[in-house]
């Protein structure tokens, strides 16, 4: 079976990794951070927006974009994720259960460097958005349409479709 992965380049803003964070561990996601962050990972706010979960995340911090490439098998998949792609994310395959597949995020300011983005051009994946009203989606939003459109193509394994909750608003 798949292991998808959440990588966030560079991310500066702990409310958004404590955010991603939070999908991640609901989705049984893995999380990479690629060094330099914007913040201490026992920063109170990355806590505050992960809530009680953050304990739970499978995280691994790379000391750079190199040094995480250099961990890729043969069988990952390797996304970026762009606005500038001119492929949809929908319009990717992410079924195959020999693969893991990585879905690589920018860094809030500035995204992916562009050098790295021309070597990997094909490898691009954009999320629909009018561009005319806003520059950019927001990468804790993205990250949620990305792994969940991923999820949905896999057939959600291992997640509750439905669950019975001991209080539950419709019973
Ligand atoms: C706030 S955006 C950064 C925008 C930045 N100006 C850039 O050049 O990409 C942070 C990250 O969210 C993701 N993102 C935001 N909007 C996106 C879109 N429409 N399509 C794909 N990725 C998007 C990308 O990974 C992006 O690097």
């Amino acid at each position: 079976m798949s292991t998808n992965h959440i990588v966030l380049f560079e991310p500066l803003m702990p409310a958004n990794t404590g955010n991603i964070a939070r999908t991640a561990t609901g989705t049984n996601t893995k999380l990479h951070l690629i060094k330099p962050l914007g913040f201490e990972l026992g920063d109170k706010q990355v806590k505050r927006a992960g809530l009680d979960y953050w304990d739970t995340v499978d995280i691994t911090v790379h000391e750079n974009l190199p040094a995480f490439m250099e961990t890729l098998q043969a069988t990952d998949e390797l996304f970026l994720i762009s606005k500038f792609a001119p492929r949809s994310y929908h319009e990717a395959d992410y079924t195959n259960p020999d693969h893991d597949y990585y879905f690589l995020f920018g860094k809030e300011t500035t995204g992916l460097p562009e050098p790295f983005m021309r070597l990997h051009g094909e490898k691009a994946l954009r999320i629909p958005q009018n561009d005319d009203h806003i520059r950019s989606l927001n990468l804790a939003n993205s990250a949620a349409i990305i792994i969940y459109e991923t999820l949905r193509q896999q057939g959600f394994p291992e997640l509750d479709l439905t669950y019975e909750y001991e209080f539950d608003k419709l019973k």
